[in-house]
């Protein structure tokens, strides 16, 4: 043990002794770099003072008797002649600034590349400098320097005088752009401030010129003031008068209400000198104070405008309902024949078992009517719904669904498919002013109930759709009109798609919107998932996108992402903080029973997860199945997805799993179907959206103006790469191991969050790095709610760790 001591203090002593020899000779270094910068500039000086004395004594500079009068003598003199006549002239002022700074920047230990671009600037100008001055040279041949001369006379040469300014004018806003990093937006924002300045000044200023008269107005000569001094509980004085000669002080302590405090909101001192016959007096007026973040906000509400968030895509246009195709005639064809006919044959059907109706009235629906039976007094509605199948056959047709009772109506209804259906077209219920007036998070229209009003539903309420029907009855059309719906209201910076798509075929068209609306897991090709695995993984990314939510949410104090989104527009919540703007993210996963079948608990879990927690932070679900199966619409999935759609099924077994109530058996498919928010149901046709429309309006969106990259889900490291042990295998080690371990070290604070925080990881990869780090040694054994300790001092130690650990 003793010598095992004993080697790592020697080992540990060896390093230090380099670092010391290593850091006396930068400082050398950067001192020298700054004397010889101060002495060349020095020297310039002096020429530019001593004129042209030396001009000719430069030649001899061997001769040690030639006196000159440059105060840094023949040296000075040379490199001034050097540099500045036969060099650049004055812009030859950036050779010293460049030495000067460069020492001063190396020693504070300052990046090479940053160093090494503050030289290429100082060169540039350099350059560009001694070319301009050389327009001057036939009266002041020092300002430019011959170089700056003859390049200035080359590129009159090739562009004549005017091509050559214009040039240099070019490259001066270059110079502003690149090197001062004065942008356009900066100059307008800071003329911008400036106006608001002088506005304020120029408001004060009356407001102080009117106390000065109020107060300079007596004629008669006024007794000696006392000093009144004012204070407000430590905070600075509301008014001070003061009088040259000595006076009582009486301090008086005044408490400030709130709404005082409020008003006030920024410390302003404003002086003025009144002479009384006393002598002069200052009257000092220390105004609004404080309310820190509320007015801070109000300010830069006031300066900048609410926070927009779709600034950075402000051009962005949303589709136009030319798009989408008019499916001829938007009314409904009624069929008086057909409507008759019915009506007869269910009277008389209802005759035979003797079931006598006082009223009938018909409302034409896109696809079906619903025949409203008031019975006479004293029949039995039970009776009715026993007959449905009768009545059916009677009237011989597919979809017949008897209500009974109709809710919140005293009546029973009878739907009964139209001989010739309407397509309820999308660009029909897109137009309609029940959804273009929608004031609603996400609204969806989904299309037309059977009065044929258009059916507007908000996603955010419902918070999680589950659909389902069998193969071919409108599924796909569906999701494709609840996508489209969120297109043309929500602009790309409010809502974030996640597809699951497994038959790889339904969602594709989508991919073209990918960096506009879509979100994806960093370092995934393309957006729309279509294999298993990667499902799992952006499942429990998003889970993790939920709890980050979830923080930010309990960090501004508010209680749903609607509540924090409108105060982060008001500029409530600091970005610096971690906050943002945050989107809805509405996840689509068709073909769910497939993937439950092939990943079961690991995709069910998240599912159950984001059902039940994620409606408050903005996700949303909707989930799309064939088979509508209790092992793949379990309990637990059915309890948190309120919001259903049936399209028709097989069996009323089937229905009743979607349901909880048969019907959607009794649908006639292409669309029909039936929806339920818990309560009743509603029988809705489908609008209809093509392929070749959905194609059109993402054509229209992709093409435009995008993010640079798609939104980029949280990072999730998978359970089987993240097999946690305590093995200190190098080769094994994150790719970012060394990064975090010098983050922890520099931080002295051993935790998971700050690692997220710094390098931008998910949870769990930060949680690994922790993990590698103490099986390193780096960072001690986890202790409850205490950050872990960490192992090793500094980065100088850190380096000579790695080190050691290679040997
Ligand atoms: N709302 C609608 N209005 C009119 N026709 C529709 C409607 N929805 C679907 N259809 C018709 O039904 C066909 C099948 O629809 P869709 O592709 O949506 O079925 P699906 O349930 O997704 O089938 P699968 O599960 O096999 O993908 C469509 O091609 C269309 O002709």
């Amino acid at each position: 043990m003793k010598k095992e001591n004993k080697k790592t203090t020697s080992k540990k002593a060896a390093p230090q002794h380099e670092t010391s020899i290593l850091k006396n000779s930068r400082f050398i270094f950067t001192i020298l770099l700054v004397i010889t910068g101060i002495a060349l500039a020095l020297s310039f000086i002096s020429y530019f003072i001593t004129g042209t004395a030396d001009q000719s004594n430069v030649d001899v500079l061997s001769n040690r008797n030639i006196p000159v009068s440059n105060w840094l003598g023949k040296v000075g003199a040379y490199l001034a002649q050097t540099l500045i006549f036969n060099g650049f002239g004055i812009a030859a002022f950036f050779i010293p600034k460049i030495f000067i700074h460069t020492g001063i920047f190396a020693f504070f230990g300052i990046p090479k590349a940053r160093i090494k671009k503050c030289v290429f600037w100082d060169l540039f100008s350099l350059l560009t400098l001694s070319i301009a001055m050389g327009f001057f040279w036939n009266s002041h041949p020092e300002l430019g320097g011959v170089i700056g001369y003859e390049m200035n006379l080359f590129f009159q040469d090739y562009l004549g005088t005017i091509g050559t300014i214009l040039l240099l004018s070019f490259i001066l806003v270059l110079l502003l752009l690149f090197r001062f990093k004065l942008s356009p937006t900066k100059f307008r924002n800071k003329i911008h401030t400036l106006n608001s300045n002088l506005k304020k000044d120029g408001k004060e200023e009356n407001e102080l010129n009117t106390t000065t008269e109020t107060s300079s107005a007596p004629t008669t000569p006024k007794p000696i003031q006392p000093i009144i001094k004012t204070v407000e509980n430590k905070e600075p004085q509301v008014s001070k008068i003061e009088v040259e000669k000595a006076a009582p002080i009486v301090e008086q302590k005044q408490e400030i209400t709130p709404s005082q405090k409020e008003e006030t909101q920024q410390t302003r001192v404003h002086s003025e000198k009144i002479t009384s016959n006393e002598g002069d007096f200052v009257i000092e007026t220390v105004k609004e104070e404080i309310t820190v973040e509320e007015n801070l906000a109000s300010r830069l509400v006031q300066d900048f405008g609410e926070f927009d968030p779709t600034l950075e895509l402000s051009n962005y246009q949303f589709p136009t309902i030319e798009l989408l195709k008019d499916y001829g005639s938007a009314g409904i064809t009624i069929n008086q024949e057909e409507l008759e006919e019915n009506k007869n044959r269910i009277v008389d059907t209802l005759k035979n078992y003797k079931i006598d109706i006082a009223q009938i009235k018909a409302t034409v629906g896109p696809t079906v009517t619903l025949y409203e039976i008031v019975p006479e007094a004293g029949v039995r509605i039970s009776k009715i719904k026993n007959l449905e199948d009768d009545i059916a056959l009677s009237l011989s047709a597919l979809g017949i669904r008897i209500i009974a009772p109709i809710p919140g109506k005293g009546t029973i209804g009878i739907e009964v498919p139209n001989n010739n259906p309407t397509i309820v077209s999308m660009r029909s219920v897109v137009g309609s002013p029940k959804f273009q007036s929608a004031e609603m998070e996400l609204p969806i229209a989904l299309g037309k109930t059977i009065s044929n009003e258009t059916f507007v539903v908000d996603l955010a309420k419902m918070p999680h759709l589950l659909m389902a029907g069998a193969t071919g009855q409108g599924k796909s059309v569906g999701l494709n009109a609840v996508l489209t719906s969120l297109l043309y209201k929500k602009h790309p910076a409010e809502v974030k798609f996640v597809l699951v798509d497994p038959k790889k075929v339904e969602l594709t068209l989508f991919n073209k919107i990918e960096r506009h609306y879509l979100a994806k897991l960093p370092d995934s090709g393309d957006a729309i998932i279509t294999d298993n695995t990667k499902v799992i993984h952006t499942l429990n990314s998003l889970c993790i996108e939920m709890d980050n939510r979830y923080d930010l949410l309990k960090d501004a104090m508010v209680r749903n992402i609607k509540e924090y989104n409108e105060k982060f527009k008001q500029r409530r919540l600091n970005p610096e903080n971690g906050h943002k703007f945050l989107p809805y993210i509405v996840l689509v996963v068709d073909e769910f029973a497939d993937l439950i079948m092939t990943a079961g608990k690991e995709v069910e879990t998240p599912i159950a997860r984001l059902a039940q927690l994620a409606r408050a932070i903005g996700i949303h679900l909707i989930i799309a199945t064939q088979r509508p199966s209790v092992n793949v619409i379990t309990g637990i999935i059915k309890a948190n997805f309120p919001a259903r759609i049936a399209f028709r099924v097989t069996s009323k077994i089937d229905s009743r799993t979607i349901l909880d109530s048969q019907g959607a058996d009794q649908l006639i498919g292409r669309g029909d179907m039936l929806y339920t928010q818990g309560n009743e149901l509603v029988r809705v046709q489908c609008a209809f959206v093509d392929t070749p429309e959905v194609d059109l309006i993402t054509e229209f969106i992709g093409s435009q103006k995008a993010y640079p990259d798609a939104y980029l889900l949280p990072e999730y490291v998978g359970e089987d790469s993240s097999g946690i042990s305590l093995d200190n295998d190098i080769s094994e080690r994150d790719s970012l191991f060394r990064e975090a371990a010098e983050t922890i070290v520099i931080a002295q604070q051993g935790s998971a969050s700050l690692l997220q925080r710094k390098l931008k990881l998910g949870y769990n990869r930060a949680g690994r790095l922790i993990d590698q780090l103490e099986a390193a040694g780096i960072v001690g054994p986890f202790e409850g709610s205490k950050a872990r300790s960490v192992l090793i001092p500094d980065l100088v130690a850190l380096d000579y760790f790695f080190k050691e650990e290679q040997n």
